[in-house]
């Protein structure tokens, strides 16, 4: 099971390292990496980006003159059969190393690209990583809410409509580090 794998991966982290969540430490969950990835492609936070063209643009055979208004939909890029197969499905591996290799560069914009790409992209890693790992390590997180009664809101970020609960069960260890 996918939680048990991070669960997994950040309990030998921990030993190896006394116990202590370190930078160094965070910054080596790459299975939690992958997670967190594939959470951001099924549900990209900044589903929508948008941008005025201040020169007229060639893109393939279309022509998007300067100033037009132009809407990129990163939710519908991240679920496109053309780079995606089964995309609705939760796979954290479509983000190893080898699988990326050969992905278009812009199949995957959870932080955008180019020169105005999120400045904070690896803060947002870490602090993901921060809050989730020692939640792993010491709870079983199981859903009350699951995820086909989910509806979803469109803000200026994607977000549930309505609270997901969730029931937090802990582990039961000998030393354990809450
Ligand atoms: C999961 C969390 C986050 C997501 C999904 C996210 C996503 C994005 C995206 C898609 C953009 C580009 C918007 C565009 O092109 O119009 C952006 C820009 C930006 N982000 Fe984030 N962001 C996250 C967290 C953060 C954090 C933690 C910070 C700061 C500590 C941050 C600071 C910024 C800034 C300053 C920009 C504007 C950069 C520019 O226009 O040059 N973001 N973010």
């Amino acid at each position: 099971m996918i939680q048990d794998r991070v669960r997994n991966e950040v309990d030998i982290a921990l030993q190896e390292n006394d116990e202590r969540y370190t930078m160094k430490l965070l910054q080596d969950l790459p299975y939690l990496d992958r997670c967190i990835k594939e959470a951001l492609r099924l549900y990209p936070s900044v589903f929508l980006i948008s941008r005025y063209p201040a020169e007229d643009v060639k893109l393939q055979s279309y022509l998007v003159p300067a100033g037009t208004f132009v809407s990129l939909n990163i939710y519908a890029v991240h679920r496109d059969p053309n780079f995606w197969s089964n995309p609705e499905i939760f796979d954290p591996d479509r983000f190893l190393p080898e699988k990326i290799r050969n992905r278009h560069p812009y199949s995957y914009l959870p932080f955008s690209a180019g020169p105005r790409n999120c400045i904070g992209q690896r803060f947002a890693m870490l602090e993901l990583k921060a809050m989730i790992a020692p939640l792993v390590h010491n709870f079983y997180l199981e859903p009350i809410d699951y995820l086909k009664n989910l509806r979803m809101q469109v803000d200026l970020i994607l977000r549930p409509a309505h609270p997901l609960r969730v029931r937090f069960i802990p582990v039961c260890k000998g030393n354990s580090t809450l």
